[in-house]
């Protein structure tokens, strides 16, 4: 487990252009030495404000994108297509707008897909390919990330774990359906825990008055059954980003130097 390092930026603006900058140079920087990079996105606000900070960066050219594996950590078990899924909003904030290898694109099913309605059948079929793309060198069933990208709710929660809900108590798949989430849609599928900490780094992302008590919270001592967010760190660095809205209720104790 590594301990959470917090970065606080002025806005959401500068955190989404400093993150979109630090997520380039990570991809470059795996690319130069392993050949390729693979990154989980996440969705939400601050997800997709990344994604969109990053389509308008100059130095996105550095990054050679025949050469990345995209993941997700969660989706909203809807159709193909439907703009509340988390993969139409990456596709619309940067992901048609760049050179993938579509092989390398592993979008979770859609809910007019393979599975129909059986949301954990899906689940299961996505555990799966994560399966099947861990080498012998990954640790357990999935691939090892090089960096995975989680927004945290107002209600702590990340990727599709929500606080108190059964799939944040999940301990052996590495990916659930979700039923009955309190934020729409019920229904959905997510990474759980144990996957997300497999990752290298793991990046929460925060901006917004909304998100100071959650960011808190989860920075505070408190369990990860009731506040998810708590529980998601890499297994080399865990990484805060957050806009000094999100910061405003840290203890002072918390607060990192030099911040705004
Ligand atoms: O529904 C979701 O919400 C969270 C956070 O979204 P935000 O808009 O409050 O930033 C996101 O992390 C998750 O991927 C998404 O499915």
């Amino acid at each position: 487990m590594s301990t959470p390092q917090l970065v606080v930026h002025r806005d959401k603006e500068l955190m989404a252009q400093a993150a979109a900058a630090r997520l380039i140079t990570k991809v470059v920087d795996a690319q130069a030495s392993r050949g390729s990079a693979s990154v989980v996105l996440t969705g939400g606000r601050n997800g997709n404000g990344l994604l969109a900070a990053l389509a308008e960066a100059p130095a996105r050219d550095a990054v050679d994108w025949s050469r990345i594996d995209l993941w997700w950590g969660d989706e909203r078990y809807l159709p193909e297509g439907d703009p509340e899924r988390n993969h139409t909003q990456a596709r619309e904030a940067l992901l048609d707008a760049v050179p993938l290898d579509p092989e390398r694109v592993h979008p979770m099913p859609a809910s007019d897909g393979a599975y129909g309605a059986d949301v954990d059948a899906a689940a299961e079929a996505y555990a799966a390919e994560l399966a099947r793309a861990a080498g012998p060198e990954n640790h357990g069933a999935v691939p090892a990330f090089d960096v995975l990208l989680l927004g945290v709710g107002p209600d702590t929660h990340v990727a599709s774990l929500f606080p108190e809900l059964p799939a944040v108590r999940e301990t052996e798949s590495p990916v659930v359906g979700v039923h009955g989430a309190p934020k729409p849609p019920p229904t959905r599928v997510t990474l759980t825990l144990p996957a997300i900490r497999s990752a290298r780094e793991v990046w929460l992302l925060a901006a917004g008055e909304d998100k100071a008590r959650a960011v808190a919270i989860a920075l505070s001592g408190a369990g990860e059954i009731q506040a998810p967010a708590a529980g998601a760190y890499g297994r080399s660095r865990t990484l805060w980003l957050l806009d000094a809205a999100a910061a405003s209720q840290l203890p002072r104790s918390l607060y990192p130097p030099a911040s705004p």
